[in-house]
């Protein structure tokens, strides 16, 4: 009985027995899209014993495709692909074609969420004119307008010019903007770069991505945001180094927030032996000792959050040469599972830690009101209830997404997601 987007919340429930993230058990009550003390007269019963009730999740970094390559994805199939994860909310990067780097087009983005979303849908908005790396966007007319826009993002591409990211951070911090880095030394990776630069990339004979190529930016960058005492966060870390200097910056008290991918957490570098291109991404999958420092980094919070970097891409742009394919995988439906395996069922993180890496602090970093909150009465509605016992091979084919670049076909994993909720309405249930 799942709900169309745009319906009302015109429904009731009652989800019995669910076990919250701290262990205790309840019975929550939905009435009009929040949570209520009583239970509502005509609630729907909806029986969540054995099963977690935990926040909505807020994804930080999804690519929907929307406008310009809709035949990879759109508003509504990428959202879709959210709601089966368990998010209630997603932050749509800027590079889509064309780039939301206007008032306009950040409200243009809203405005097809709120048309077409089975979840939130909060605009990131460019750093530079069409990503082009030279001038500053319209950052403050983006903060300004009906979307609100808070992240600011040239992802997919490094703001290159040093000068230009002081420029960018000072520009947002009257307004408590953030700028969130794809960190990436475009010319110590190299145009040819699709491998971690180790032993593997000399013998696949793939262009090497040095690691380096990603903490001498975090390097800058953190010195930036403490020059201008400026947020920055900084996207998919992927590095034992890049972690490192993130250590370092906030020992120091510098404003910066990290994140870290689920394929980051659970792939690596062998998973390209059969140059499968399903598994070329930005910054490249790495090896062992790296995937070890992010999951110690999300376990101690040196890294604040997950982003899943969904990015879907059609085969023909995936079918090439592994130098040649566009980057990129998908992650919204498996990112909580690959937490819960890496994470939760390797005893290295809690029920409790695993809502504030993946609801609360990525709400708090985008500063989205009414999401990431306590499922205590007067909260909106946003939840998930979550078997953490189930599990499943996952299938490319069964995905949301209109892409079918996902680098966990054929993998057996947790299946956790039993029943998502945004504002009071089932997005999703299985
Ligand atoms: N991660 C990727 O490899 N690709 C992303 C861009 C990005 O996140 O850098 C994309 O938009 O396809
Ligand atoms: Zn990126
Ligand atoms: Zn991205």
């Amino acid at each position: 009985m799942t709900n169309t987007p745009g319906s009302p919340a015109n429904n009731a429930f009652v989800i019995a027995g669910a076990r919250l993230a701290d262990g205790t058990t309840t019975d929550l009550h939905v009435a009009d899209g929040v949570l209520v003390d009583d239970a509502p007269t005509g609630a729907r019963r909806i029986d969540a014993d054995g099963l977690l009730a935990l926040p909505g999740l807020v994804d930080l970094h999804t690519h929907l495709r929307e406008p310009g390559r809709e035949d990879t994805e759109t508003v509504a199939s990428g959202t879709l692909a959210a709601a089966r994860g368990g998010f209630t909310a997603v932050h749509a990067m800027a590079n889509t074609e064309p780039v939301t780097d206007d008032a306009e087009k950040a409200e243009y983005i809203q405005l097809l969420g709120e048309r077409d979303g089975h979840c939130q849908v909060i605009p990131v908005g460019a750093v530079t004119k069409n990503l082009d790396g030279n001038q500053l966007a319209e950052m403050g007319l983006m903060a300004k307008s009906r979307a609100k826009v808070r992240i600011f993002s040239d992802d997919g591409k490094c703001v290159m010019d040093s000068l230009l990211m002081r420029r960018a951070l000072d520009w947002v911090r009257p307004f408590g903007g953030v700028i969130a880095q794809h960190s990436q030394d475009s010319q110590l990776a190299g145009p040819g770069a699709c491998c971690h630069e180790s032993e593997y990339s000399g013998r696949l004979g793939l262009g090497g991505w040095p690691a380096q190529a990603e903490s001498v930016i975090i390097a800058r960058d953190v010195q930036l945001a403490e020059l201008t005492r400026s947020r920055l966060h900084v996207c998919h870390v992927s590095t034992a180094e890049g972690v490192d200097v993130v250590r370092w910056a906030k020992k120091r008290g510098i404003n910066v927030t990290a994140e870290v991918t689920p394929h980051h957490l659970l792939l690596g570098t062998r998973e390209l032996e059969g140059y499968d291109t399903t598994y070329k991404v930005n910054p490249p999958l790495r090896t062992d000792e790296h995937i070890e420092a992010v999951r110690e980094a999300l376990a101690d919070g040196t890294i604040d959050v997950v982003g899943t970097d969904h990015a879907p891409h059609a085969a023909q742009d995936k079918d090439h040469a592994f130098v040649d394919a566009r980057p990129g995988m998908l992650g919204l439906e498996q990112a909580l599972a690959v937490v819960l395996e890496t994470m939760v069922e390797a005893g290295r993180m809690d029920w409790p830690t695993l809502v504030e890496r993946m609801s609360s602090t990525p709400a708090r970093i985008g500063q989205v009101e009414r999401q990431g909150q306590a499922l205590v009465p007067g909260s909106v509605a946003n939840l998930v209830l979550v078997d953490p016992s189930a599990r499943a091979v996952v299938s490319k084919d069964s995905s949301a997404s209109r892409s079918r670049n996902n680098p966990y076909h054929g993998r057996e994993l947790p299946d956790p997601v039993v029943l998502t909720m945004w504002k009071g309405r089932v997005t999703h249930q299985r």
